[in-house]
Protein backbone atom coordinates (compact mmCIF):
# COMPACT_ATOMS: atom_id res chain seq x y z
CA UNK A 1 0.00 0.00 0.00
CA UNK A 2 1.47 3.69 -0.93
CA UNK A 3 2.54 5.94 1.97
CA UNK A 4 3.41 3.33 4.31
CA UNK A 5 6.56 3.14 6.20
CA UNK A 6 10.49 2.59 5.38
CA UNK A 7 11.34 -0.91 5.07
CA UNK A 8 14.12 -0.85 7.77
CA UNK A 9 15.56 -4.29 8.53
CA UNK A 10 15.98 -4.53 12.37
CA UNK A 11 19.67 -6.48 12.04
CA UNK A 12 22.74 -7.07 14.64
CA UNK A 13 24.18 -3.95 12.63
CA UNK A 14 21.58 -1.31 13.08
CA UNK A 15 22.35 -2.22 17.05
CA UNK A 16 26.02 -1.77 16.20
CA UNK A 17 25.49 1.06 13.86
CA UNK A 18 23.36 2.53 17.03
CA UNK A 19 25.56 2.25 19.87
CA UNK A 20 28.73 3.41 17.99
CA UNK A 21 27.31 6.53 16.30
CA UNK A 22 25.20 7.73 19.80
CA UNK A 23 27.51 5.98 22.81
CA UNK A 24 30.60 5.54 21.17
CA UNK A 25 32.28 6.92 24.35
CA UNK A 26 30.82 4.26 26.59
CA UNK A 27 32.81 1.19 28.34
CA UNK A 28 33.16 -2.25 28.13
CA UNK A 29 34.94 -3.65 30.68
CA UNK A 30 36.49 -7.51 30.54
CA UNK A 31 37.63 -9.01 33.38
CA UNK A 32 40.03 -11.53 31.73
CA UNK A 33 40.33 -15.32 32.37
CA UNK A 34 44.04 -14.16 32.89
CA UNK A 35 43.07 -11.85 36.28
CA UNK A 36 43.81 -8.76 34.35
CA UNK A 37 41.43 -5.48 33.66
CA UNK A 38 40.93 -4.18 30.17
CA UNK A 39 38.64 -1.26 29.36
CA UNK A 40 37.53 0.36 26.46
CA UNK A 41 34.96 2.24 24.62
CA UNK A 42 31.86 1.41 22.05
CA UNK A 43 33.66 2.93 19.58
CA UNK A 44 37.14 1.24 19.86
CA UNK A 45 35.05 -2.30 19.66
CA UNK A 46 32.78 -0.89 16.18
CA UNK A 47 36.28 -0.56 14.58
CA UNK A 48 37.25 -3.88 15.61
CA UNK A 49 34.36 -5.33 14.76
CA UNK A 50 35.14 -3.97 11.33
CA UNK A 51 38.59 -5.71 11.22
CA UNK A 52 37.14 -8.88 12.08
CA UNK A 53 34.41 -8.67 9.26
CA UNK A 54 37.41 -7.98 7.20
CA UNK A 55 39.35 -11.31 8.73
CA UNK A 56 36.03 -13.51 8.50
CA UNK A 57 35.35 -12.80 4.52
CA UNK A 58 38.86 -12.34 3.97
CA UNK A 59 40.78 -14.76 5.67
CA UNK A 60 38.92 -17.35 6.73
CA UNK A 61 36.37 -17.26 3.67
CA UNK A 62 33.58 -17.61 5.88
CA UNK A 63 30.03 -16.27 3.66
CA UNK A 64 26.15 -15.65 4.06
CA UNK A 65 24.70 -18.70 6.27
CA UNK A 66 28.21 -20.12 7.29
CA UNK A 67 27.59 -21.50 10.91
CA UNK A 68 30.97 -19.45 13.13
CA UNK A 69 31.70 -20.74 17.07
CA UNK A 70 32.90 -19.20 19.75
CA UNK A 71 33.67 -21.58 22.76
CA UNK A 72 35.00 -18.84 25.33
CA UNK A 73 34.04 -17.03 28.58
CA UNK A 74 32.44 -13.20 28.38
CA UNK A 75 34.77 -10.35 27.49
CA UNK A 76 35.01 -7.96 25.16
CA UNK A 77 36.14 -9.87 22.04
CA UNK A 78 33.51 -12.35 22.76
CA UNK A 79 30.86 -9.16 22.46
CA UNK A 80 32.68 -8.43 18.84
CA UNK A 81 32.26 -11.83 17.63
CA UNK A 82 28.71 -11.28 18.31
CA UNK A 83 28.63 -8.01 16.00
CA UNK A 84 30.89 -9.36 13.40
CA UNK A 85 29.92 -12.90 12.76
CA UNK A 86 26.22 -11.73 12.15
CA UNK A 87 26.67 -8.68 10.83
CA UNK A 88 28.14 -10.29 7.70
CA UNK A 89 25.60 -12.23 7.41
CA UNK A 90 26.82 -15.49 9.16
CA UNK A 91 25.79 -17.12 12.21
CA UNK A 92 27.19 -16.62 15.52
CA UNK A 93 26.77 -20.01 17.63
CA UNK A 94 28.35 -19.79 21.09
CA UNK A 95 28.95 -23.06 22.22
CA UNK A 96 28.18 -24.16 26.40
CA UNK A 97 31.70 -24.59 27.52
CA UNK A 98 30.13 -26.77 30.84
CA UNK A 99 28.81 -29.63 28.91
CA UNK A 100 30.03 -33.26 28.34
CA UNK A 101 32.97 -33.24 25.39
CA UNK A 102 30.66 -35.71 23.72
CA UNK A 103 27.88 -32.75 24.03
CA UNK A 104 30.56 -30.35 22.92
CA UNK A 105 31.17 -32.92 19.49
CA UNK A 106 27.51 -33.39 18.84
CA UNK A 107 26.94 -29.51 18.98
CA UNK A 108 29.87 -28.73 16.67
CA UNK A 109 29.27 -31.56 14.37
CA UNK A 110 25.15 -30.62 13.95
CA UNK A 111 25.56 -27.00 13.64
CA UNK A 112 28.63 -27.84 11.11
CA UNK A 113 30.74 -24.59 12.27
CA UNK A 114 33.32 -23.43 10.06
CA UNK A 115 35.31 -21.81 12.29
CA UNK A 116 35.63 -21.97 15.76
CA UNK A 117 37.15 -19.12 18.54
CA UNK A 118 38.25 -20.11 21.38
CA UNK A 119 40.05 -19.04 24.44
CA UNK A 120 43.13 -19.97 25.79
CA UNK A 121 42.58 -21.62 28.78
CA UNK A 122 39.58 -23.24 27.29
CA UNK A 123 41.94 -25.03 24.59
CA UNK A 124 42.49 -28.55 26.28
CA UNK A 125 38.48 -28.83 26.09
CA UNK A 126 38.45 -28.77 22.45
CA UNK A 127 42.24 -30.47 21.72
CA UNK A 128 40.28 -33.51 23.32
CA UNK A 129 37.71 -33.95 20.52
CA UNK A 130 39.27 -31.87 17.55
CA UNK A 131 39.96 -35.37 15.49
CA UNK A 132 36.39 -36.02 15.50
CA UNK A 133 34.93 -32.22 14.49
CA UNK A 134 34.10 -32.83 10.95
CA UNK A 135 34.04 -29.35 9.70
CA UNK A 136 36.06 -26.70 11.60
CA UNK A 137 38.69 -25.96 8.77
CA UNK A 138 40.27 -23.09 11.69
CA UNK A 139 40.26 -22.90 15.55
CA UNK A 140 41.31 -18.79 16.08
CA UNK A 141 42.88 -18.37 19.52
CA UNK A 142 41.78 -15.58 21.89
CA UNK A 143 43.76 -14.45 25.05
CA UNK A 144 46.62 -16.72 24.41
CA UNK A 145 50.18 -15.48 24.84
CA UNK A 146 52.54 -14.88 21.76
CA UNK A 147 54.33 -18.21 22.62
CA UNK A 148 51.01 -20.43 23.32
CA UNK A 149 50.95 -23.92 21.86
CA UNK A 150 48.22 -26.04 21.16
CA UNK A 151 47.79 -29.85 19.20
CA UNK A 152 44.72 -27.76 17.32
CA UNK A 153 45.38 -27.39 13.87
CA UNK A 154 45.30 -24.48 11.74
CA UNK A 155 45.31 -22.16 14.27
CA UNK A 156 45.73 -18.32 14.59
CA UNK A 157 46.29 -15.57 16.92
CA UNK A 158 42.87 -13.12 17.35
CA UNK A 159 44.68 -10.09 17.68
CA UNK A 160 47.34 -11.04 14.89
CA UNK A 161 44.04 -11.64 12.54
CA UNK A 162 42.64 -8.19 13.48
CA UNK A 163 46.03 -6.47 13.40
CA UNK A 164 46.57 -7.34 9.73
CA UNK A 165 43.18 -6.30 8.59
CA UNK A 166 41.68 -2.55 7.56
CA UNK A 167 38.54 -0.59 9.39
CA UNK A 168 36.96 -0.24 6.17
CA UNK A 169 34.24 -2.72 5.91
CA UNK A 170 30.73 -2.09 4.76
CA UNK A 171 27.78 -4.34 6.13
CA UNK A 172 25.91 -5.96 3.08
CA UNK A 173 22.33 -5.61 3.22
CA UNK A 174 20.52 -8.27 5.18
CA UNK A 175 17.37 -10.01 5.18
CA UNK A 176 16.46 -9.61 9.23
CA UNK A 177 14.26 -12.62 8.83
CA UNK A 178 17.95 -14.85 8.45
CA UNK A 179 19.60 -16.20 11.62
CA UNK A 180 21.99 -14.14 13.29
CA UNK A 181 22.77 -16.31 16.22
CA UNK A 182 22.45 -19.71 17.31
CA UNK A 183 22.22 -21.68 21.43
CA UNK A 184 21.69 -24.98 22.04
CA UNK A 185 19.65 -26.17 24.85
CA UNK A 186 21.34 -27.24 27.80
CA UNK A 187 20.74 -31.19 27.19
CA UNK A 188 19.22 -31.80 30.16
CA UNK A 189 16.60 -34.01 29.05
CA UNK A 190 18.54 -35.31 25.92
CA UNK A 191 21.05 -34.13 23.41
CA UNK A 192 21.05 -30.41 23.57
CA UNK A 193 18.61 -28.92 20.45
CA UNK A 194 19.18 -26.20 18.56
CA UNK A 195 17.86 -22.64 18.62
CA UNK A 196 17.83 -20.39 15.59
CA UNK A 197 17.56 -16.79 16.80
CA UNK A 198 17.29 -13.88 13.85
CA UNK A 199 18.10 -10.86 13.71
CA UNK A 200 14.71 -9.74 13.71
CA UNK A 201 14.04 -11.12 17.14
CA UNK A 202 17.09 -10.02 18.62
CA UNK A 203 16.75 -6.46 17.69
CA UNK A 204 13.21 -6.81 18.88
CA UNK A 205 13.59 -8.57 22.16
CA UNK A 206 16.45 -6.22 23.27
CA UNK A 207 14.54 -2.91 22.90
CA UNK A 208 11.72 -4.45 24.11
CA UNK A 209 13.97 -5.79 27.34
CA UNK A 210 15.05 -2.01 28.01
CA UNK A 211 11.91 -0.34 28.74
CA UNK A 212 11.18 0.74 32.66
CA UNK A 213 8.56 -2.45 32.68
CA UNK A 214 10.85 -4.72 31.20
CA UNK A 215 14.53 -4.51 32.92
CA UNK A 216 14.44 -0.88 33.26
CA UNK A 217 18.22 -0.06 31.64
CA UNK A 218 19.35 3.21 30.34
CA UNK A 219 22.20 5.47 29.68
CA UNK A 220 23.26 6.13 33.20
CA UNK A 221 23.39 2.00 34.10
CA UNK A 222 26.67 -0.28 34.15
CA UNK A 223 25.66 -3.58 33.69
CA UNK A 224 27.60 -6.57 34.99
CA UNK A 225 26.34 -9.89 32.53
CA UNK A 226 27.08 -12.74 35.54
CA UNK A 227 24.72 -14.88 32.79
CA UNK A 228 27.45 -16.61 30.19
CA UNK A 229 27.85 -15.16 27.06
CA UNK A 230 27.52 -19.08 26.00
CA UNK A 231 24.11 -19.47 27.45
CA UNK A 232 21.70 -17.67 25.21
CA UNK A 233 23.56 -14.61 24.06
CA UNK A 234 23.86 -13.62 27.88
CA UNK A 235 20.01 -12.82 28.03
CA UNK A 236 20.61 -10.51 24.99
CA UNK A 237 22.61 -8.05 27.53
CA UNK A 238 25.13 -7.49 25.04
CA UNK A 239 23.06 -6.19 22.11
CA UNK A 240 20.78 -4.08 25.13
CA UNK A 241 23.45 -2.58 26.29
CA UNK A 242 24.38 -0.60 23.42
CA UNK A 243 20.76 0.24 22.30
CA UNK A 244 19.94 1.44 26.06
CA UNK A 245 23.77 3.13 26.53
CA UNK A 246 24.80 0.96 29.86
CA UNK A 247 28.32 0.36 30.05
CA UNK A 248 29.02 -3.32 30.21
CA UNK A 249 31.52 -5.20 32.41
CA UNK A 250 31.98 -9.14 31.56
CA UNK A 251 33.82 -10.93 34.08
CA UNK A 252 35.85 -14.17 32.83
CA UNK A 253 35.60 -17.43 34.14
CA UNK A 254 34.62 -19.04 37.58
CA UNK A 255 32.63 -16.88 39.30
CA UNK A 256 32.56 -17.08 42.93
CA UNK A 257 30.35 -14.62 45.30
CA UNK A 258 33.68 -12.91 46.59
CA UNK A 259 34.94 -12.12 43.26
CA UNK A 260 31.47 -11.12 42.30
CA UNK A 261 30.79 -8.36 45.10
CA UNK A 262 34.43 -7.37 44.38
CA UNK A 263 33.64 -6.64 40.50
CA UNK A 264 30.39 -4.95 41.76
CA UNK A 265 32.00 -2.34 44.25
CA UNK A 266 35.34 -1.76 42.07
CA UNK A 267 33.13 -1.07 38.79
CA UNK A 268 29.99 0.67 40.53
CA UNK A 269 27.76 -2.01 38.84
CA UNK A 270 24.00 -0.67 39.20
CA UNK A 271 22.19 -3.52 37.31
CA UNK A 272 23.10 -7.16 36.42
CA UNK A 273 21.85 -10.45 35.44
CA UNK A 274 22.13 -13.97 36.90
CA UNK A 275 20.41 -16.94 37.87
CA UNK A 276 18.96 -17.52 41.56
CA UNK A 277 21.83 -19.86 42.50
CA UNK A 278 24.37 -17.02 42.45
CA UNK A 279 22.71 -14.31 43.74
CA UNK A 280 22.11 -16.53 47.18
CA UNK A 281 25.74 -16.77 46.93
CA UNK A 282 25.95 -13.07 47.18
CA UNK A 283 23.49 -12.57 49.42
CA UNK A 284 24.79 -15.03 52.08
CA UNK A 285 28.79 -13.75 51.16
CA UNK A 286 27.40 -10.28 52.13
CA UNK A 287 25.30 -11.08 55.26
CA UNK A 288 29.01 -12.98 56.58
CA UNK A 289 31.22 -10.33 55.76
CA UNK A 290 28.73 -6.88 54.53
CA UNK A 291 30.56 -4.25 52.47
CA UNK A 292 31.90 -1.03 54.05
CA UNK A 293 30.08 1.09 51.99
CA UNK A 294 26.78 0.44 50.49
CA UNK A 295 26.67 -0.73 46.71
CA UNK A 296 25.60 0.91 43.51
CA UNK A 297 23.66 -1.88 42.55
CA UNK A 298 20.02 -1.00 42.21
CA UNK A 299 18.43 -4.01 40.74
CA UNK A 300 19.50 -7.46 39.75
CA UNK A 301 17.64 -9.47 36.88
CA UNK A 302 16.56 -13.32 37.81
CA UNK A 303 15.50 -15.93 35.34
CA UNK A 304 16.27 -19.68 35.08
CA UNK A 305 14.99 -21.16 38.08
CA UNK A 306 12.56 -19.50 40.63
CA UNK A 307 13.81 -16.32 42.75
CA UNK A 308 13.11 -17.56 46.39
CA UNK A 309 10.72 -14.90 47.81
CA UNK A 310 13.08 -15.25 50.86
CA UNK A 311 16.05 -13.64 49.15
CA UNK A 312 14.38 -11.05 47.64
CA UNK A 313 13.18 -9.65 51.03
CA UNK A 314 16.52 -10.24 52.64
CA UNK A 315 18.23 -8.33 49.81
CA UNK A 316 15.60 -5.74 50.10
CA UNK A 317 15.64 -5.26 53.98
CA UNK A 318 19.41 -5.78 54.20
CA UNK A 319 21.16 -4.42 51.84
CA UNK A 320 18.27 -1.70 49.86
CA UNK A 321 18.96 -4.33 46.62
CA UNK A 322 16.31 -5.07 44.18
CA UNK A 323 15.63 -8.11 43.09
CA UNK A 324 13.52 -8.90 39.68
CA UNK A 325 12.46 -12.18 38.42
CA UNK A 326 12.01 -13.20 34.91
CA UNK A 327 11.06 -16.55 33.33
CA UNK A 328 12.67 -17.77 30.26
CA UNK A 329 13.92 -20.52 27.88
CA UNK A 330 16.63 -21.28 25.39
CA UNK A 331 13.67 -21.33 22.98
CA UNK A 332 12.43 -17.91 23.93
CA UNK A 333 15.82 -15.92 23.37
CA UNK A 334 15.15 -16.56 26.55
CA UNK A 335 13.17 -13.69 28.31
CA UNK A 336 9.23 -13.93 28.27
CA UNK A 337 7.96 -12.56 31.52
CA UNK A 338 9.00 -10.89 34.35
CA UNK A 339 7.37 -9.52 37.27
CA UNK A 340 7.27 -5.94 38.82
CA UNK A 341 4.48 -4.18 40.76
CA UNK A 342 2.08 -1.87 39.18
CA UNK A 343 0.63 1.71 41.13
CA UNK A 344 -2.53 -0.21 41.60
CA UNK A 345 -0.56 -2.69 43.83
CA UNK A 346 0.18 0.39 45.85
CA UNK A 347 -2.63 -0.18 48.15
CA UNK A 348 -1.34 -3.89 48.95
CA UNK A 349 0.74 -5.22 51.86
CA UNK A 350 4.46 -5.41 52.11
CA UNK A 351 3.51 -9.19 51.93
CA UNK A 352 0.80 -9.63 49.24
CA UNK A 353 3.40 -7.35 47.29
CA UNK A 354 5.90 -9.65 47.92
CA UNK A 355 3.85 -12.73 46.78
CA UNK A 356 3.10 -10.90 43.44
CA UNK A 357 7.24 -9.88 43.03
CA UNK A 358 7.77 -13.39 43.54
CA UNK A 359 5.36 -14.67 40.62
CA UNK A 360 7.61 -15.44 37.57
CA UNK A 361 5.22 -12.19 35.91
CA UNK A 362 3.65 -10.58 33.14
CA UNK A 363 4.45 -11.42 29.38
CA UNK A 364 6.47 -8.72 27.46
CA UNK A 365 5.14 -7.27 24.87
CA UNK A 366 4.92 -9.13 21.72
CA UNK A 367 4.99 -12.35 23.24
CA UNK A 368 1.68 -14.02 24.69
CA UNK A 369 0.91 -17.08 27.44
CA UNK A 370 -1.93 -19.22 27.79
CA UNK A 371 -2.54 -22.19 29.97
CA UNK A 372 -3.55 -25.55 28.75
CA UNK A 373 -5.35 -27.70 31.38
CA UNK A 374 -4.71 -31.55 31.44
CA UNK A 375 -7.98 -32.17 29.48
CA UNK A 376 -6.71 -29.78 26.62
CA UNK A 377 -9.08 -26.91 27.47
CA UNK A 378 -7.97 -23.41 28.39
CA UNK A 379 -6.98 -22.47 31.68
CA UNK A 380 -9.50 -20.01 33.68
CA UNK A 381 -7.32 -16.93 34.72
CA UNK A 382 -7.87 -17.38 38.36
CA UNK A 383 -4.32 -17.78 39.85
CA UNK A 384 -5.15 -21.48 41.06
CA UNK A 385 -5.94 -23.53 37.97
CA UNK A 386 -2.81 -25.39 36.75
CA UNK A 387 -1.80 -26.44 33.42
CA UNK A 388 0.66 -26.28 30.82
CA UNK A 389 2.26 -22.92 29.92
CA UNK A 390 2.10 -22.40 25.64
CA UNK A 391 3.79 -19.27 24.53
CA UNK A 392 3.67 -17.42 21.15
CA UNK A 393 5.97 -14.39 20.21
CA UNK A 394 7.87 -12.25 17.98
CA UNK A 395 11.85 -13.95 20.13
CA UNK A 396 9.82 -17.46 20.40
CA UNK A 397 10.76 -20.47 18.31
CA UNK A 398 8.89 -21.94 15.75
CA UNK A 399 11.06 -24.99 14.85
CA UNK A 400 14.46 -26.66 16.24
CA UNK A 401 17.71 -26.77 14.05
CA UNK A 402 17.42 -29.55 11.88
CA UNK A 403 15.25 -31.32 14.62
CA UNK A 404 11.63 -32.47 13.98
CA UNK A 405 9.82 -32.25 17.27
CA UNK A 406 6.66 -31.57 16.75
CA UNK A 407 5.59 -32.70 19.74
CA UNK A 408 7.02 -29.29 21.09
CA UNK A 409 4.77 -27.18 18.60
CA UNK A 410 0.65 -26.99 18.49
CA UNK A 411 -0.91 -27.28 15.53
CA UNK A 412 -2.16 -23.29 16.04
CA UNK A 413 1.48 -22.06 16.56
CA UNK A 414 2.39 -21.93 20.27
CA UNK A 415 4.89 -23.67 21.68
CA UNK A 416 4.56 -26.10 24.36
CA UNK A 417 7.18 -25.04 27.55
CA UNK A 418 6.55 -28.07 29.54
CA UNK A 419 6.12 -25.68 32.64
CA UNK A 420 2.90 -26.35 34.91
CA UNK A 421 2.47 -22.69 35.72
CA UNK A 422 -1.38 -20.32 36.43
CA UNK A 423 -2.21 -17.15 35.32
CA UNK A 424 -3.89 -14.73 36.90
CA UNK A 425 -6.31 -12.08 36.10
CA UNK A 426 -4.10 -9.81 35.56
CA UNK A 427 -1.77 -11.24 33.76
CA UNK A 428 0.83 -12.73 36.46
CA UNK A 429 1.93 -16.03 35.63
CA UNK A 430 3.26 -18.66 37.87
CA UNK A 431 5.49 -21.26 37.84
CA UNK A 432 4.26 -24.41 40.04
CA UNK A 433 6.88 -26.90 38.50
CA UNK A 434 8.56 -28.46 35.24
CA UNK A 435 6.48 -30.82 33.99
CA UNK A 436 9.54 -33.92 34.72
CA UNK A 437 9.82 -32.39 38.30
CA UNK A 438 6.42 -32.01 39.45
CA UNK A 439 5.84 -34.40 42.33
CA UNK A 440 2.79 -36.50 42.36
CA UNK A 441 1.75 -38.02 45.57
CA UNK A 442 -1.92 -39.64 46.40
CA UNK A 443 -3.08 -38.75 43.19
CA UNK A 444 -1.92 -34.63 44.42
CA UNK A 445 0.25 -32.78 42.61
CA UNK A 446 3.15 -31.23 44.83
CA UNK A 447 4.95 -28.15 43.52
CA UNK A 448 8.52 -28.80 44.19
CA UNK A 449 9.13 -25.03 43.29
CA UNK A 450 7.52 -24.02 46.19
CA UNK A 451 8.79 -25.81 49.07
CA UNK A 452 12.27 -25.09 47.82
CA UNK A 453 10.89 -21.15 47.86
CA UNK A 454 9.72 -21.79 51.65
CA UNK A 455 12.89 -24.38 52.86
CA UNK A 456 15.21 -21.30 51.36
CA UNK A 457 13.39 -18.94 53.43
CA UNK A 458 14.60 -20.91 56.81
CA UNK A 459 17.51 -18.51 58.38
CA UNK A 460 19.74 -21.83 58.23
CA UNK A 461 19.02 -22.90 54.79
CA UNK A 462 21.25 -21.40 52.37
CA UNK A 463 19.67 -24.06 49.45
CA UNK A 464 17.28 -26.62 49.10
CA UNK A 465 16.65 -28.67 46.12
CA UNK A 466 13.46 -30.80 46.27
CA UNK A 467 12.94 -33.80 43.87
CA UNK A 468 9.81 -36.72 44.00
CA UNK A 469 11.15 -40.23 44.81
CA UNK A 470 9.09 -43.59 44.96
CA UNK A 471 6.58 -44.51 48.13
CA UNK A 472 4.70 -48.00 48.19
CA UNK A 473 1.67 -45.97 49.36
CA UNK A 474 1.66 -42.68 47.61
CA UNK A 475 3.80 -43.66 44.64
CA UNK A 476 5.86 -40.75 44.76
CA UNK A 477 6.73 -38.64 47.80
CA UNK A 478 9.18 -35.23 48.08
CA UNK A 479 13.09 -35.73 49.41
CA UNK A 480 14.44 -32.22 50.03
CA UNK A 481 18.66 -31.91 50.13
CA UNK A 482 19.46 -29.21 52.34
CA UNK A 483 22.67 -26.88 52.45
CA UNK A 484 23.19 -25.16 55.59
CA UNK A 485 24.59 -21.29 55.26
CA UNK A 486 26.64 -22.58 58.57
CA UNK A 487 27.78 -25.85 57.96
CA UNK A 488 28.19 -26.38 61.87
CA UNK A 489 24.26 -25.13 62.70
CA UNK A 490 22.30 -28.00 64.09
CA UNK A 491 18.91 -28.57 62.54
CA UNK A 492 16.57 -31.37 62.69
CA UNK A 493 14.07 -33.12 60.24
CA UNK A 494 11.83 -32.18 62.78
CA UNK A 495 12.42 -28.70 63.16
CA UNK A 496 11.68 -28.11 59.23
CA UNK A 497 8.60 -29.89 59.04
CA UNK A 498 7.08 -28.00 61.80
CA UNK A 499 8.55 -24.94 60.13
CA UNK A 500 6.62 -25.80 56.78
CA UNK A 501 3.48 -27.11 58.35
CA UNK A 502 2.81 -23.46 58.48
CA UNK A 503 2.79 -23.29 55.15
CA UNK A 504 1.63 -26.47 53.23
CA UNK A 505 -0.79 -29.64 54.57
CA UNK A 506 0.76 -32.51 55.71
CA UNK A 507 0.80 -34.74 52.87
CA UNK A 508 2.51 -32.13 50.68
CA UNK A 509 5.54 -31.86 53.68
CA UNK A 510 8.67 -34.28 52.66
CA UNK A 511 9.63 -36.43 55.50
CA UNK A 512 12.79 -36.63 54.01
CA UNK A 513 16.14 -34.58 54.29
CA UNK A 514 19.67 -34.76 52.86
CA UNK A 515 22.06 -32.56 54.36
CA UNK A 516 24.47 -32.38 51.37
CA UNK A 517 27.56 -29.27 50.78
CA UNK A 518 26.33 -28.77 47.77
CA UNK A 519 23.54 -29.21 45.48
CA UNK A 520 24.27 -30.38 42.40
CA UNK A 521 24.10 -27.96 39.64
CA UNK A 522 23.65 -27.94 35.99
CA UNK A 523 25.82 -25.98 33.39
CA UNK A 524 24.09 -23.06 33.69
CA UNK A 525 24.50 -23.13 37.84
CA UNK A 526 20.49 -24.26 38.15
CA UNK A 527 20.03 -27.31 40.79
CA UNK A 528 20.53 -30.48 38.90
CA UNK A 529 17.25 -32.78 39.35
CA UNK A 530 18.58 -35.03 36.98
CA UNK A 531 21.50 -35.56 38.80
CA UNK A 532 20.15 -35.52 42.11
CA UNK A 533 17.61 -38.56 40.98
CA UNK A 534 20.19 -40.46 39.84
CA UNK A 535 22.74 -39.90 42.73
CA UNK A 536 18.94 -40.98 44.85
CA UNK A 537 18.63 -43.69 42.67
CA UNK A 538 22.13 -45.28 42.61
CA UNK A 539 21.90 -44.95 46.58
CA UNK A 540 24.44 -41.93 47.06
CA UNK A 541 21.91 -40.10 49.11
N1 LIG B 1 12.00 -17.41 36.86
C1 LIG B 1 11.91 -18.72 36.73
N2 LIG B 1 11.29 -19.45 37.69
C2 LIG B 1 11.18 -20.79 37.62
N3 LIG B 1 11.67 -21.52 36.59
C3 LIG B 1 12.28 -20.86 35.60
C4 LIG B 1 12.43 -19.44 35.61
N4 LIG B 1 13.08 -19.09 34.47
C5 LIG B 1 13.33 -20.23 33.80
N5 LIG B 1 12.86 -21.29 34.45
C6 LIG B 1 12.95 -22.71 34.08
O1 LIG B 1 14.03 -22.90 33.16
C7 LIG B 1 13.55 -23.53 31.98
C8 LIG B 1 14.33 -23.14 30.77
O2 LIG B 1 15.67 -23.44 30.94
P1 LIG B 1 16.74 -23.47 29.76
O3 LIG B 1 16.16 -22.98 28.50
O4 LIG B 1 17.93 -22.78 30.30
O5 LIG B 1 17.00 -24.98 29.55
P2 LIG B 1 17.51 -26.07 30.54
O6 LIG B 1 16.42 -26.45 31.47
O7 LIG B 1 18.74 -25.60 31.22
O8 LIG B 1 17.87 -27.27 29.54
P3 LIG B 1 16.93 -28.24 28.66
O9 LIG B 1 15.91 -27.39 27.96
O10 LIG B 1 17.90 -28.87 27.71
O11 LIG B 1 16.30 -29.21 29.63
C9 LIG B 1 12.10 -23.12 31.91
O12 LIG B 1 11.34 -24.02 31.13
C10 LIG B 1 11.69 -23.13 33.38
O13 LIG B 1 11.37 -24.43 33.81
Amino acid sequence: MEGLMMDYPLTTNTILEYGNSVYHHKKIISHLPDGTRHEYRFGDMYKRCKRLANALVHKLGITNGNMVGTFAWNHGPHVELYYAISGIGAVCQTINIRLSSHQIEYIINNSEDKVIFVDATLVPLLEKIAPLLETVEYYILLNAPKDFTTTLPNTLHYEDLLAEQSEDFEWPKLNENDACGMCYTSGTTGLPKGVLYSHRSTFLHASTIISPNAGNFSNSDTVLLIVPQFHVMAWGFPYLCLLSGSNMVLPSSHLQPDSIIKILQEEKVTKANGVPTIWLGVYHAMKMNPPKDKLALEEYLVGGSALPKSLIEGFEKDFGIKGVQAWGMTETSPLGTVSRLQPKHAHLSASEKMDIRAKQGLAFPGVELRIVMEDGTLAPTDGKSMGELHIKGAWTIQAYFKTNNSESFTEDGWFKTGDVCTLDEDGYMEIKDRTKDLIKSGGEWISSVALESALMAHPKIKEAAVIAIPDAKWVEKPLALIVLVNQNDEISDGELIEFLSRDFVNYQIPKNYVYVHEVPKTSVGKFDKKEIRRLFAEGVL
